[in-house]
């Protein structure tokens, strides 16, 4: 679904993405791991050109969309994203911040929009939270709102960055199972998370990021019982 290819990124001179290569399969739950700075976020915002690459090429579903003829817009649509800090439209109630992109964009009417909407608010059970605004919601609760309003548009890949990162400690358990849900109903997922309990449990494929590398790769339970690298044993030593 996703074919990275020799893909760097600077901010002035600082290279924070080292000449990554990497392919994503259909219905993979890739989760990124690694020490802060390592560079994680800026892979997964390179994933849906929230950040220009400075050099290497991008193929999601089958088209280069590091091509500058491309439609960004268009592609972004097909990718959901999940931010730390939820990103729900503050002056809109839930509904309208659900409905929202799906109208705008034409692939639903506002009934249908709207339908869809009382759908998936009771997948997460959140019904009647529908007419409340974003300021009336826990951490947790915007965040599985989050989560909702980007399944709205149907994505082909979900790429969550840091998830829970920014939530009180009672409240990740109900998003990582928003997140499970999501994966046992086969979606893509790209994760970029500090819960190893997640990438072990969710996970088919763990990758370790250091200085802009992916410096270990492997299923989850191998990586985290018999890491290879230095890089990574010293690391998994200081979170688990
Ligand atoms: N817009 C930006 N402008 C300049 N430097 C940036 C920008 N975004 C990220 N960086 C730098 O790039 C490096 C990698 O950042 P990134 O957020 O990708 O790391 P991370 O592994 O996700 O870290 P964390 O776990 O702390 O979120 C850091 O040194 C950061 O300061």
């Amino acid at each position: 679904m996703i074919d990275v290819k020799h893909l760097s990124k600077s901010f002035g001179d600082h290279l924070v993405l080292d000449d990554i290569s990497e392919h994503i399969a259909p219905g993979e739950k890739v989760v990124i791991i690694g020490p802060s700075g390592s560079g994680k976020s800026t892979f997964l915002r390179c994933l849906n050109l929230l950040e220009t690459p400075t050099a290497g090429t991008i193929t999601f579903d089958g088209k280069e969309i590091t091509d500058p003829k491309v439609n960004i817009d268009a592609v972004r649509r097909q990718m959901g994203m999940v931010f730390q800090h939820f990103n729900l439209f503050p002056n809109m109630t839930i509904r309208k911040n659900i409905t929202l992109a799906p109208v705008r964009t034409g692939l639903m009417k506002p009934e249908e929009a709207d339908a869809e909407a009382v759908k998936l608010l009771g997948r997460v059970g959140l019904t009647d939270k529908a007419d409340a605004y974003p300021n009336q919601l826990s951490g947790g609760q915007k965040q599985r709102i989050a989560i909702v309003r980007a399944m709205a548009m149907k994505p082909k890949l979900m790429l969550f960055d840091e998830p829970t990162s920014a939530l009180d400690p009672e409240m990740v358990g109900e998003v990582l199972e928003v997140m499970k849900q999501l994966a046992r109903e086969g979606m893509t997922m790209v994760v970029v998370t500090h819960e190893m309990g997640f990438a072990r449990e969710v996970g088919s494929r763990v990758l370790f990021m250091d200085e802009g590398r992916i410096v270990e790769q492997n299923e989850p339970r191998q990586l985290f019982d018999h890491p290879e690298s230095e890089r990574l044993q010293g690391f998994l030593a200081k979170v688990l």
